[in-house]
Order: C-alpha cells, then structure tokens, then sequence
C-alpha cells in the first residue's frame, strides 16, 4: 500500500491513462495538500477531465493508484469514492430538474446518512427538519433561497452549476472537486461564486478546482498544477506559475495573467 504523507490528503501517484493508442496522461505525480485549493489548469485536450475523472473512480487509470488518506481508490466505484468524503460539481450539471430546488438539496444529505438514495419511512421528523434547515441555510449562503420551491430544471445554466455545488456542500466532503465552477456564468454570477468558494475555504474543507478563466485560478488558488499533453509541467505557488515560461510555452506563446 502507498503511504499518504502528512498533511497530504490526496495522492495520485504514478499514474497513467491510455485511450487506445492515445496518452491522456503520463506519469502523472499530483500531490494535494489538506485544507488547501488546488487548481489545475491546462488547454484544452489537455487530459484535466481525465485526471478528474480517474479520481473520483469513473475511468480506471492504466496504470498508477490514487490515494485519498491512506486509503487506494484505484479499483473503488465511484459511489464507493462518494462515501469516503470526495465530492465533484460536474461541467454539466447533475440536478433532478423535476423535483424543487429544496428538495434536490435534500437528497444528498440523506445518502450521507443512509449510505444511498432511499426514503427511509422510519426516519426521524427532527432528522428531516434538521437536513431541511441545513439545506436552507446552504441556499441561503449561495443566493437561492429565494427559487427554493422552483423546479430545478427551470433555473437558468449558472443557478444550475450554483445548485450542483449546493448539492456537493451538504454531504460535507473532505474533498471538494470543482470542474470549471463558473462556466456559463456571468461575470457577476462568477464573482459571487468566488466570493462563495472563499468562504468555504474558511471552513477548512480541500478543493481541487479545474479551470480556464485565470480570474477565478488566480482568485482562489494556493497551489496550481499545470497540465500539457497528458504531463505535469509545472507546479508551484501562483506567483510562480505565472512567471513559469514552460507555462507561458504550453498556452501558444500568450501569458497567464
Ligand atoms: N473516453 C475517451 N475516449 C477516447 N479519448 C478520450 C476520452 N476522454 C478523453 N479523451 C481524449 O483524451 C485527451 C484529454 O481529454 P480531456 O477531456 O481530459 O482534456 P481536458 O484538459 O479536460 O480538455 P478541456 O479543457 O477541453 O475540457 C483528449 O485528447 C481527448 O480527446
């Protein structure tokens, strides 16, 4: 078994993915610290989804293992991964669009507790008030309280992406994995997201944060990993990454700003 080290709360060592004869990824060593936020960036094609994906058990690597506290993933399915604490906010947002927007934030909470999405007849009313309230108060936090009784499918594609993360928050995961959080959004729908992953932060929880816009890595990023055909090429504190001409290089000769 591979050891975690300290303060290390995800590793993925070692690993490679091959789609026929294609390399997605090579040699792939990504260490994430507890607490911190990580953001990968890279062009497109560049093997981030992948990367993604293999962690949280969609796509087996081809070779390598991922380990998240001492424990290997690798071979784990996906709602396996889910229950030990990793929790992802997808491109495309995975919503139940027919049931209200409060209710889709209820359901998470109960497949934290009973292990899967059921309805347990037994269950405690202070349990569900509890969940209720929980739910109400992360729609409060990320300004959807007021759409609480809409039906999911009729918010706009940035309320949806808002609702996914809403979704994620209350199953309480150690590690939060947001793929490209704001796309879609407005400017100011980005900035209140922004605004909404600091304050996470605050409260301790990890991030991975896969994206493009360089306003939001920059904003939100203690460490960023960079990604090229499939390879780490550089990984570094954000200053350091900026002034990185390996960096510079992989994104067609313009500037990371
Ligand atoms: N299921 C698959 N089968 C075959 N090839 C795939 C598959 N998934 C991804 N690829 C290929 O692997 C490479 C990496 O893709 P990936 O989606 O991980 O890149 P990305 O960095 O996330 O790109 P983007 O920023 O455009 O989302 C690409 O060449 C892509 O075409």
């Amino acid at each position: 078994m591979i050891e975690a080290t300290p303060n290390i709360i995800l590793h993925a060592a070692d690993v490679h993915k091959n789609f026929g004869g294609l390399r997605a990824l090579s040699d792939i060593d990504l260490q994430i610290e507890e607490g911190k936020t990580h953001a990968i960036i890279g062009p497109n094609g560049a093997g981030k989804s992948t990367l993604l994906n293999v962690i949280i058990g969609r796509i087996p690597p081809s070779s390598g293992a991922v380990v998240f506290d001492g424990t290997v993933l690798t071979g784990k399915a996906p709602h396996e991964i889910n229950q030990l604490g990793i929790s992802r906010v997808f491109q495309t947002p995975e919503i139940f669009p027919d049931l209200p927007v409060l209710h889709n934030v209820m359901a998470p909470a109960f497949a934290r507790r009973d292990g899967a999405f059921r309805v347990n007849l037994l269950r405690s009313i202070d349990s569900e008030r509890q969940i209720r309230q929980e739910a109400e108060d992360i729609l409060d936090d990320i300004g959807l309280h007021g759409r609480r009784g809409d039906h999911a499918g009729s918010l706009s594609r940035g309320d949806k992406r808002r609702l996914e993360l809403a979704m994620c928050l209350i199953q309480r995961p150690r590690l939060l994995l947001l793929d490209e959080p704001t796309a879609g959004m407005s400017r100011h729908d980005t900035n209140t997201t922004i605004e909404l992953l600091r304050k996470i932060k605050s409260s301790g929880m990890t991030k991975v944060i896969i994206e493009h816009d360089m306003h939001v890595v920059f904003s939100l990023a203690d460490r960023i990993s960079v990604l090229a055909q499939g390879r780490i090429i550089a990984s570094g504190l954000p200053q350091e990454i900026k002034e990185d001409p390996r960096v510079q290089q992989a994104y067609l000769g313009g500037s990371v700003q």
